[in-house]
């Protein structure tokens, strides 16, 4: 498979399939500083991001925005002092589809 962070999200649909069980452990394994947590029931993959002040955190928290947006996929992005977690899921489907395992390899990137 492609790396992650080079592929293009796709319009996520009602019934997509979700990537759950083995399937979510294994492309898991090609974001590794990534966890799943479950919130309302509902999987989401979550990274938290240290920063050294709050406006290097903010200014992360806008790049992740403007991915979001190129995406069309949205986070749940909290911003702190010194920290931005970043949560990504897909709404339609209460669940993990491709396009969030995809968001958040982009999401690293904007570390490099
Ligand atoms: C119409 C619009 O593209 C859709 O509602 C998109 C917007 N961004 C989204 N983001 C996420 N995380 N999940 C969605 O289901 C979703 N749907």
């Amino acid at each position: 498979m492609d790396d992650l962070n080079e592929l293009k999200c796709e319009a996520c649909v009602a019934d997509a399939p979700r990537i759950e069980g083995e399937e979510a452990k294994a492309m898991l394994e090609m974001i590794p500083a990534w966890e799943i947590v479950e919130r309302d029931g509902i999987p989401q993959l979550e990274r938290v991001f240290k920063f050294r002040t709050f406006k290097q955190a903010w200014a992360f928290s806008d790049k992740v925005a403007t991915l979001a947006e190129d995406e069309g996929h949205h986070p749940a992005i909290l911003l702190e002092w010194g920290k931005v977690t970043v949560s990504w899921w897909s709404h339609k489907i209460k669940g993990l589809h491709k396009n969030d395992f995809i968001c958040a390899a982009k999401t690293d990137s904007l570390c490099d």
